[in-house]
């Protein structure tokens, strides 16, 4: 399983916004995760397409929306124009989950569904063989710096597991309170996508907080892979 590092765009300095994402983009994340807020289906508000778009032309990384908007399907199609590469929405804010979805595909972009702490994780199962990504919200979405609620674990284990025992192509994201120190329980509960604002944006450096967690996702693969190599051998 590859894993991939989200640097969440709401924890940058919007002064050296620029800079700040190629710094993430050398240092090799290769996402890029936009959360898009609307006052109404989240208390606060962040920025739009005229943001997206600008920025579009100073990074490859694969931009990753996160719409946190109600009535999601009135604006699929404007985010893919200005460069969304994949579009979440939630699904307690869409009227027909399955239009979003199709909606997302006929743009071009790889559909995600995310669900707030308080939903079940088996809301999304009716979509997984239609979605390219589940977003996990770890906090209540809204805001960046809250701490990551731990029974996030269980609900990521559970998805995982029902994903895997179907060979699902579907990647697991997490989002809210992610961080160095619990980065390695977060992917062994098995989400391969993690969203760090606070963590890679403040304190140090992006380019020293980014590769730290680069650096855990490359112990985890060669773990994974040594386990892999050993059970081959024993066949
Ligand atoms: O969507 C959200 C908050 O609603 C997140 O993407 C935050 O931006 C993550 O921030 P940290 O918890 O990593 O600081």
């Amino acid at each position: 399983m590859m894993y991939i590092l989200a640097p969440s765009l709401l924890a940058a300095d919007f002064n050296i916004l620029g800079q700040q994402i190629l710094e993430t983009q050398r240092a090799g994340a290769e996402y890029l995760h936009i959360d898009v807020m609307d006052g109404i289906f989240v208390p606060s508000i962040s920025f739009g397409m005229p943001l997206i778009k600008s920025i579009r032309g100073t990074s490859r990384q694969f931009f990753d929306v996160h719409l946190m908007i109600m009535n999601p399907e009135k604006y699929i199609k404007e985010f893919v124009e200005c460069g969304a590469d994949g579009i979440t929405f939630h699904l307690e804010a869409a009227d027909c989950a399955e239009k979003v979805i199709e909606d997302i595909h006929a743009s071009g972009a790889e559909a995600g569904i995310s669900i707030k702490p308080g939903t079940p994780v088996e809301a999304v199962y009716p979509y997984l063989d239609k979605i390219e990504m589940v977003l996990i919200m770890s906090v209540e979405p809204g805001f960046g710096g809250q701490t990551f609620m731990p029974k996030s674990y269980e609900r990521i284990r559970q998805l995982r597991n029902y994903i895997d025992e179907r060979k699902l192509p579907v990647k697991i994201e997490v989002d809210g309170g992610v961080g160095k120190k619990n980065v390695r329980e977060i992917i062994d509960a098995g989400a391969n996508v993690l969203v760090a604002g606070s963590a890679v944006f403040k304190k140090r450096s992006i380019s020293d907080n980014t590769s730290q967690f680069m650096a855990a996702f490359k112990e985890k693969e060669e773990e994974k892979n040594k386990c892999d190599n050993g059970k081959d051998r024993q066949k």
